[in-house]
């Protein structure tokens, strides 16, 4: 266990060279990701130079003046490059807005391959100098990591090891950051995140050390998610729930305001949402339905549900 209800996981035990310590990762994450859908997991492949490089660049970038971050808000993409302005995402079943501003950096793909799948350009920020780099460093090093993971699973789920190699490599990943500024009054009905499901097959977070983050166990109580210094919090999407037929479960989480003493201070967090390939089957996979468990979801691929879910967080109108 990590300093929370989350179960602590090790990635070194699956790139061991021993089955048996391999074996024992595909069992531990497995098992944590039928119950809480949620692991902290240490032995990735982000040094922690990277991950503060990354976070002083991007709260030198939330520090810049609102219109000059303005300017970094691309319209017509549904927020999926560039900066995304404080209150415009609300948690799906929502109205209002979370008290949060974003970034988003997306797939690093060379101008051949993207003819394939037409992404929209990453936006390079000109004020803060080792904000793109850092970000692209972060998000190759994080998709490296997601593999790997996405490998113990399919072995999990008595798939091909690599079975989700080609659904993931060139995909739609996103790198989120995202800063939660200072709650100046009172908020109301105004939450940091609404309690949601992550729309993709798997989320990265890297540095969730600060208190906030909280999961929903089976009985509704939330349990805290505080991961150690050298600890990704990584949990199950909506699209990996539903092509395993919620055998692997997309557990519900928020972000909660802080008690009034603290309402001064910012919350820094930054997601990578591992989505696949556009055209990705999300159909339940065959061996994931039993008698006990028969089909729960519509066929649909991951554009398409995107898509759908995009709509609903108010990212498209
Ligand atoms: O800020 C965090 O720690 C988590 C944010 C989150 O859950 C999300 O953006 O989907
Ligand atoms: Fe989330």
């Amino acid at each position: 266990m990590s300093q929370t209800g989350i179960p602590s996981v090790n990635l070194a035990d699956f790139l061991s060279e021993d089955p048996a310590r391999k074996q024992k990762f595909v069992n531990e994450i497995g098992k944590a990701y039928e119950e809480i859908g949620f692991v902290a997991l240490k032995g990735h492949f982000l040094s922690e130079e990277l991950v503060e490089n990354l976070y002083s660049n991007v709260r030198e970038f939330y520090a810049l003046p609102t219109e000059t971050k303005n300017n970094y808000i691309i319209e017509g993409i549904g927020g999926q490059r560039g900066y995304t302005a404080f209150g415009n995402e609300h948690a799906k079943g929502r109205t209002v807005g979370d008290l949060k501003e974003f970034w988003h950096f997306g797939q690093y793909i060379s101008a051949e391959d993207n003819a394939k799948y037409n992404y929209p350009a990453n936006v390079e920020v000109k004020e803060v100098e080792g904000f793109n780099k850092y970000g692209e460093e972060a998000y190759k090093q994080l998709e490296k990591t997601g593999i790997y993971v996405l490998r113990a699973l399919a072995l999990f789920l008595e798939l091909d090891e690599f079975y989700f190699d080609n659904k993931v490599i060139n995909g739609n990943s996103i790198l989120r950051a995202i800063h939660y500024p200072p709650i100046t009054e009172e908020p109301k009905d105004a939450v940091r995140a609404g309690a949601h499901g992550d729309i993709n097959l798997i989320t990265l977070l890297m540095g969730a050390q600060g208190r906030g983050l909280q999961v929903q166990k089976h009985d509704g109580t939330w349990v805290d998610a505080i991961a150690e210094d050298d600890e990704l919090v990584i949990n199950v999407g909506d699209m990996l729930s539903r092509h395993t037929n919620n055998r692997l479960k997309s557990t519900i989480h928020q972000v909660v305001n802080p008690e009034k003493e603290l309402w001064g201070t910012s919350r820094y967090s930054i997601p990578f949402f591992m989505h696949p390939v556009s055209d990705m089957d999300l159909s339940v996979l065959e061996n994931c339905i039993t008698e006990e468990n028969p089909k729960q979801f519509e066929d649909i691929t991951a554009g398409d549900f995107l898509t759908q879910r995009l709509r609903e967080i108010g990212l498209i109108k």
